[in-house]
């Protein structure tokens, strides 16, 4: 499995280079598949849709060149040492596989480590879009989450839980609209203790 740091490395180039977004070669391919479909380019509908779903991509992806740790850079000493839950925050990525959207919501809880030290709650929201908007697949999402906050805020307990559908299993291939997929990572207390995964699952499903 990829490490969490070796995608991250995707940020940086061969060169060590922070890598940007390609504008002009994302249309010339947005032009490429339009011609490869069967499709005319030129026609007036269709001028300018290769600008706008490069720009569109630029979107989806941006959170390839952006640093997980420095989203995470807001901690404070609050001497909170009970669970902090974000419930129902909206997610949008893109399955790695087909290039569509998986989207739905995603729970992030920790409990603070010894020193009491927490983060900001929009900055739980922000590692979720950061991770979301990459290529990827749910179950690596919800663990670079949980993997992220273990790193930066070095907490008692993390869980995550995200619950999506999937447009590859509704739109084409099994065709199975309303299938929703739900993965979890739980890392530290909520790994060793069943009572507080149980509690903390109780209150995220409530
Ligand atoms: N585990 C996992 N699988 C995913 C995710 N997103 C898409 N997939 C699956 O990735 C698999 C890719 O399978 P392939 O057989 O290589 O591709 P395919 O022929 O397009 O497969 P079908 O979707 O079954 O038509 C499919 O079963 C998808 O449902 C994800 O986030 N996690
Ligand atoms: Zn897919």
């Amino acid at each position: 499995m990829t490490t969490d740091h070796a995608v991250d490395a995707l940020m940086v180039s061969n060169t060590g280079e922070a890598k940007v977004f390609d504008q002009a070669r994302a249309e010339a391919a947005v032009r490429e598949l339009l011609l490869a479909v069967g499709e005319d380019p030129d026609r007036p509908g269709l001028q300018r849709t290769p600008h706008r779903v490069a720009k569109a991509y630029e979107e989806m992806f941006a959170g390839l060149y952006c640093d997980p740790d420095e989203v995470l850079a807001t901690v404070f000493d609050e001497d909170h040492e009970e669970l902090v839950l974000v419930k129902d925050i909206p997610m949008y990525s893109t399955c790695e596989h087909h290039l569509v959207s998986f989207h739905g919501v995603a729970h992030v809880g920790y409990i603070p480590g010894p020193t009491g030290q927490v983060t900001g709650l929009s900055k739980l929201a922000r590692v979720v879009d950061l991770y979301a908007k990459r290529p990827q697949v749910q179950e690596r999402l919800t663990s670079q989450i949980a993997d992220a906050l273990v790193r930066k805020l070095n907490p008692r307990g993390v869980i995550v839980v995200i619950e999506a559908e999937h447009l590859c299993m509704a739109m084409r291939g099994i065709r199975k609209p309303g299938a929703r997929t739900t993965t979890s990572a739980v890392r530290g207390l909520f790994k060793t203790s069943a009572v507080s995964r149980g509690e903390a699952l109780d209150l995220i499903t409530r």
